[in-house]
């Protein structure tokens, strides 16, 4: 049997996974894959960093290209990450030469997905991108394969394990985002940037590959991306209090109502959604990945989204499709469609949260009703607590109300003098499965 041979760049948290994974279940996997896989070449940029894994008898290669263009590989695999740089460069040339690709590096995938699968496709070079989305979670074979018959109506979830973990564990231990942020880097699940994770923009790159999938491919500038940075422990004491559970969500939906046929509504933020709801026990690294199809109906699937094993275990499948002769092109068999803006949010209606950091004397709440009323904007509940620094923090709950309306006011009370921080909006979100 002759083996397929892989030469990978990157040997860090995912790309040394993805060795240990193909070392230690090397028979499960020549059986599946109905060949063995090795690992015959690879890259990163300290050759004598001890990675922990024996390296010795593989092709050491200065640079990511120069891995792309061994001459001995069947496979290339990009696990170094960055959308621009060695990890294009070495994709590109991979699949110029007509080499399979694979690689988890969903930032590139997101931003260059649609070039890149019209070179893989004229090039007849499958390019793979599994481990991309939500880590562990076949998400990307869900979408393409398992429910390719079904028309979705809306495709998204949990899909940052790093900030669901943040989350979790300020919720849990209450304990504050710089010191659980660091413990998410200690355990592999941030990207080297750790902001790409807090600020929602990792989840932004896995949104736009499940809602181009699902749909068709978005112009990325026109998501709206909004991370955790601003949830204070107090969002998550009222969160609880109100019956709701904080998470960061990537959603898309297809022809939300009264939108025009075609409109894709997409954004990323951190909502408020129903504790009972499934998505709001989905705790930790976990991630989960929910769709709504028309024939096929709410679906949720979750598991651990970031981290070594899980991430390797999908570019690892991802070489057995290629082993199998299985791998199908990105669009299946149509062309590859051109992308289409996210719709504007601002006529779309929603619940929302207020939190206000005021100042607590007579007239203060008067100044704030006038302002909703003001705009529109009806309200549903208000729970007032004391601050440790004096003043108070009030949560507001609204009816429905347009996106507008309520970032409107939220401005304007930015601007009264009896509020002392910066208002925080978050969307309840209680479509989600
Ligand atoms: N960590 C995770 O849980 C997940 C990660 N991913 C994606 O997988 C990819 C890899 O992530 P991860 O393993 O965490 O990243 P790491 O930062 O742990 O590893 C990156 C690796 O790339 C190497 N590298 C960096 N620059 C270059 C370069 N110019 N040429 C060659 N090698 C280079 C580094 O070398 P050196 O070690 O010498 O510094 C390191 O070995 C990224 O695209 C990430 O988004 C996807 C899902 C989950
Ligand atoms: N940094 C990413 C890794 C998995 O894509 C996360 O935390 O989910």
């Amino acid at each position: 049997m002759k083996p397929l041979r892989i030469g990978l760049a990157g040997l860090g948290t995912v790309g040394i996974g993805v060795i240990r994974l193909l070392r230690e279940n090397a028979e499960t996997i020549t059986a599946r894959a109905g060949r063995p896989i090795e690992v015959v070449a690879v890259t990163a940029r300290n050759r004598t960093k001890d990675r922990g894994v024996d390296l010795s008898g593989l092709r050491w290669h200065d640079d990511a290209v120069s891995v792309a263009q061994d001459t001995g590989i069947d496979v290339a695999v990009e696990l170094i990450g960055g959308a621009e740089g060695p990890a294009q460069d070495m994709v590109v040339t991979a699949l110029e030469r007509g080499l399979p690709v694979v690689t988890a590096n969903k930032a590139l995938v997101a931003l260059h997905g649609g070039r890149l699968s019209r070179l893989s496709a004229d090039r007849n070079a499958p390019l793979l991108f599994e481990a991309a989305v939500a880590g562990g979670i076949p998400a990307i074979k869900l979408v393409r394969e398992g429910l390719a018959a079904d028309r979705l109506e809306s495709v998204g979830g949990i899909l940052n394990g790093t900030c669901n973990y943040i989350l979790t564990e300020m919720r849990t231990s209450g304990r504050d985002f710089e010191e659980v942020l660091a413990e998410a880097q200690a355990r592999g699940y941030a990207e080297a940037e750790p902001s790409t994770d807090v600020d929602g923009w990792d989840t932004a790159h896995k949104l736009a590959i499940l809602a181009g999938l699902a749909f068709r491919p978005l112009h990325f500038d026109s998501l709206p991306v909004h991370g955790i940075r601003d949830i204070t422990a107090q969002d998550l004491k009222f969160a609880k209090e109100l019956g709701y559970s904080i998470k960061l969500l990537g959603l898309s939906r297809q022809n939300p109502d009264g939108a025009p046929d075609g409109t894709i509504e997409a954004w990323v933020r951190p909502c408020m959604v129903p504790a009972k709801a499934p998505i709001a026990a989905v705790e930790g690294v976990f991630n989960a990945v929910s769709t709504l199809g028309r024939f096929s109906g709410p679906m949720t699937i979750s598991g651990r989204g970031a981290g070594e094993g899980p991430t390797a275990s999908a570019v690892v499948a991802d070489l057995i499709d290629l082993a199998r002769g299985n791998a199908i092109p990105v669009w299946g068999r149509q062309d590859v469609p051109a992308p289409v803006a996210c719709a504007d949010l601002a006529e779309l209606k929603s619940a929302f949260y207020l939190r206000l950091d005021v100042q607590d004397r007579p007239g203060v709440m008067a100044d704030l009703t006038s302002v909703l009323r003001d705009n529109d904007v009806s309200v549903h509940f208000v729970s007032q607590h004391d601050a440790a620094t004096g003043g108070a923090h009030l949560a507001i709950v609204t009816h429905q109300v347009p996106e507008k309306a309520i970032h409107a006011a939220a401005t304007a009370l930015a601007a009264l003098p009896v509020v002392t921080g910066k208002p925080l909006v978050l969307k309840i979100e209680d479509l989600v499965p």
